[in-house]
């Protein structure tokens, strides 16, 4: 498949036991050399509602139990849904802090623990509020044979991304798991800057 600028593959899969349960680990990559993974859970029909997670990579929350976001939870919760659902999907896709990479985040977390908002973080170091695409997605599915999605995000971009992508996007399922007085700020700014459809009484001071 290709992008504007991208062509992805997939290589390959295996088994993946987790403490959530057994999944399938599938690998894909692009040109670039970026590599994702998708794992899925179960099993299910081309013409089924598959409920599904793309997780953008956050290796402070999702590996290291940051509570500076909500990632770690909400990838969490994501498995669990889908394990108690029976089947579905987690896209986990390797866009650190929001595509800036991992160590321009440390450098945006610095500039947040002197008062900037993660948006005024990004645009002091010269980036977009978010830089994340969402190409690859399509591959991916498509692979999985999973068409039509009941998608795990309060990111209204990601059910845009995947509705202009061909991807019926059934439904959305809020995922608000995990918000902390560490990260209420950050969830308060993605609300009001970049359009998370959280419920404001959730980071009230
Ligand atoms: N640039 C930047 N990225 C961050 C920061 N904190 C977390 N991230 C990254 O943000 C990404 C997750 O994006 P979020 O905005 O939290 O959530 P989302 O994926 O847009 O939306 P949901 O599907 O609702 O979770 C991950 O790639 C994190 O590494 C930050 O302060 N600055
Ligand atoms: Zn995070």
């Amino acid at each position: 498949m290709t992008s504007t600028s991208q062509q992805y593959r997939f290589v390959s899969a295996a088994k993946l036991p987790t403490r959530k349960g057994e999944f399938t680990i599938h690998a894909f990559v692009e040109d670039s050399g970026t590599e994702h993974v998708a794992l899925s859970y179960g099993s299910w029909q081309p013409s089924d509602v598959v409920p599904i997670r793309i997780h953008s990579e956050c290796l402070t929350g999702d590996a290291l139990f940051s509570t500076r976001c909500d990632c770690g939870f909400q990838l969490e919760r994501a498995m669990e849904n889908i394990v108690a659902h029976g089947y579905g999907v987690l896209l986990y896709l390797r866009q650190e802090g929001r595509g800036i990479g991992l160590i321009n985040k440390i450098r945006a977390y610095h500039l947040q623990d002197s008062g900037m908002d993660t948006v005024e973080a990004n645009e002091h170091l010269g980036f977009d509020a978010d830089l994340r695409t969402y190409d690859m997605c399509k591959l991916m599915l498509d692979k999985l044979d999973v068409h039509n999605v009941e998608l795990m995000t309060n990111n209204p971009r990601k059910t845009a991304a995947l509705k202009d992508l061909g991807i019926n996007v059934v439904s959305r399922k809020p995922i608000d798991h995990g918000i902390t007085n560490d990260n209420k700020h950050y969830i308060r700014t993605k609300t009001e800057k970049l359009g998370h459809a959280f419920d404001p009484h959730l980071f009230k001071d």
